[in-house]
């Protein structure tokens, strides 16, 4: 807890002028509350024993007057403190979203996205008990006890040292608490970010959950995380349970105490009534901001605790951090990408890619296939600038990509992804994603290249039709053809494909080439290849395996030359459907086993020969 303060004081320091008048803002309030046990004592003393009747209007307008300044000030407290709480929780929300958004993949990779967005939304809800009232109440709570103790001291000395002594053993004991707390709030915040983020991955996946009837172990995993946070919340009732039964039994040793001595010294005739009264209602004064501390300080350790975490969210580097990381694109790009001796892997000492060397002209089409984990993937996502190599580079027009200013890359960049990811808005604003100035003409102009007009106007309200979340409400091949038409209107230099291993009904495939065709025209290609006739059209295709290029051509030089991918070829039944899928890839492949001896005479390979030539 020690280690997060001066992180969170970071946080805190721009706002310290506010939290500075806040507590001059506390202390006045505080000390008009003074005016009761003051005006008690003037009352039973003077106005009351000494017959002083004079005073009276003096006292009881000053307890108004006093009565009123309170008022006053906790509104302005709350009115300053609680609201700029809530600007500022606002701002950091935005900052820390904005900042997770500038994160590389790899640590999106490495969090679920529940925890990431209870980092967003409930660990910045800190700042309301910081900068609200919390820390100012806790502060002047603190504050008003010391004046108290003054005030007591100066009524009854030896009294007041008793007392003092019975509630140094308390504070020493609640000091002690905090220190258990923390870990336990810390605990509390990991469960919850887990419990949410399964439950998010659940409903997300509800379609597999159901289809393989797992909706009870859901559940079962849901109800465990939620038995973990009500252990943990349980743990905190019981210690706030036994810090309450503790403070109310000090209470009463306090008080018989002071009762025991107080009466004895009325009786002696070394103190007042008025003196005795007030000395009470005092103590009270001390005692009460002394158990609103506790409370206070709970919700503080909370708070720290989750700020201290949003503050490790804030020091993750972000993608542009890279000192390197100075160049920038120009306005155009010609596309032209080359790869040379390029290793990679996702974890140290688990190479992927062993040395990835090739060429891509500007303009060309280059198509990745291979067995499922050979690597095609995570080519792509180098070249999306999503991963930086372990060695060797990708230079686009030259220029190292490890070098530039990704946004000024990324701008040139298009993709069509195999689970063409789309958002619960409109079809046009699906489409428009990708570039949010286009105007309506240009949208429709897009729309109508990727054959989306077609199924749109069927629709009840056309492209205005919301479309569920992920897309849900439309048929896989409608999918493709809006994240075509987003990537059309995108207008990229270099297009990134990663093609259905699925097929799809003879028409929705002819209308997703047809759009695919024209958005690869004169843009530099890279597909993870499944249809045939994008292979076909390849201007060469890298066969992986193992992370490694195994063969490099054209189809018919591939062919031709009789290796791994003309083994991978004849092997398959699916070249009726114009699907190419390796090994692993898809659930299409027959191999010799299941009847299929792979001679290149059976009907099915000589018409997909037809098709080919
Ligand atoms: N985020 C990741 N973290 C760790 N390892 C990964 C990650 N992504 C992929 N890998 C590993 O890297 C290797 C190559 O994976 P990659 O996704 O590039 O293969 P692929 O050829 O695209 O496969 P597929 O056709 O099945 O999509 C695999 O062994 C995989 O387990």
């Amino acid at each position: 807890m020690r280690k997060a303060l001066p992180g969170v004081w970071a946080m805190l320091r721009p706002k310290r002028g506010l939290l500075l008048a806040g507590l001059i803002l506390i202390v006045i309030n505080r000390i008009a509350g003074f005016a009761l046990p003051l005006s008690t004592k003037a009352l039973i003393d003077y106005v009351i024993g000494k017959h002083m009747s004079h005073l009276l209007l003096p006292i009881v307008g000053g307890l108004l007057l006093a009565t009123l300044i309170q008022a006053l000030t906790a509104f302005a407290l709350s009115q300053l403190l609680s609201k700029a709480a809530w600007r500022l929780i606002t701002d950091l929300r935005i900052q820390v979203q904005e900042h997770i958004g500038r994160l590389p993949i790899a640590y999106y990779d490495a969090n679920r996205t529940g925890v990431l967005v209870s980092r967003i939304m409930s660990d910045v809800e800190g700042l309301r008990n910081l900068v609200g009232t919390g820390l100012v109440e806790f502060l002047g709570g603190v504050l008003t006890a010391a004046l108290t103790f003054v005030v007591l001291l100066w009524i009854n000395i030896k009294l007041t040292l008793m007392v003092f002594g019975i509630l140094a053993v308390f504070i020493a004991a609640m000091k002690w608490w905090f220190g258990t707390l923390g870990p336990l709030f810390k605990r509390r915040a990991v469960i919850f970010a887990d419990v949410t983020g399964r439950l998010t991955e659940s409903m997300g996946g509800v379609r597999v959950v159901k289809s393989y009837r797992a909706e009870a172990r859901e559940s079962a995993v849901f109800a465990k995380g939620a038995r973990q946070l009500l252990d943990n919340h349980l743990r905190g009732i019981t210690n706030n349970s036994l810090m309450g039964m503790s403070s109310t039994v000090v209470i009463g040793i306090v008080a018989s105490i002071v009762m025991f001595f107080g009466a004895r010294g009325i009786l002696a005739g070394s103190m007042t009534l008025g003196s005795y009264i007030t000395y009470t209602v005092f103590l009270a004064f001390m005692v009460a901001p002394l158990f609103q501390v506790v409370s206070i300080a709970t919700q503080l350790t909370e708070a720290i605790a989750g700020l201290s975490r949003t503050r490790e969210v804030l020091a993750e580097k972000d993608e542009d951090s890279d000192p390197r990381r100075t160049g920038r694109f120009g306005s155009t790009l010609a596309g032209e990408v080359i790869l040379q001796d390029l290793r990679f892997s996702y974890q140290a000492g688990k190479p992927v890619l062993h040395g990835i060397s090739f060429v891509s002209k500007p303009g060309s089409v280059t198509a990745l296939v291979g067995p499922s984990g050979s690597g095609k993937s995570t080519i792509i996502n180098l070249i999306n600038a999503f991963h930086t190599p372990d060695s060797g580079v990708i230079t686009v027009d030259g220029v190292d990509l490890t070098t530039v200013e990704l946004g000024s890359y990324r701008c040139f960049l298009g993709v069509v992804l195999q689970e063409s990811f789309l958002f619960d808005g409109t079809i046009r604003d699906n489409i428009s994603f990708s570039r949010p100035d286009a105007t309506y003409e240009e949208i429709l102009e897009a729309a109508r290249i990727a054959r989306v007009d077609e199924f749109a106007e069927r629709l009840p309200e056309g492209s205005d039709t919301i479309i569920g979340e992920r897309g849900v409400k439309l048929s896989g091949g409608q999918r493709q053809r809006v994240s075509i038409a987003r990537a059309i209107l995108a207008d990229p230099r270099i297009l990134i494909l990663d093609e259905a291993t699925s097929s799809l009904d003879s028409e929705s495939e002819a209308l997703i080439q047809e759009g695919l065709a024209y958005l690869m025209r004169g843009r530099t290609t890279f597909v993870i290849a499944h249809r045939l006739s994008t292979i076909r059209q390849a201007d060469q295709i890298l066969f992986l395996e193992d992370g490694l290029i195994r063969e490099q051509g054209t189809h018919e030089q591939l062919i031709a030359s009789r290796g791994r991918y003309y083994d991978l070829y004849t092997r398959q039944y699916s070249l009726e459907s114009n699907l190419f899928l390796a090994p692993g890839e898809g659930d299409q492949i027959v191999t010799e086993e299941d009847g299929f001896n792979g001679r290149p005479d059976l009907p099915s390979f000589s018409q997909a020969l037809r098709g080919i030539r």
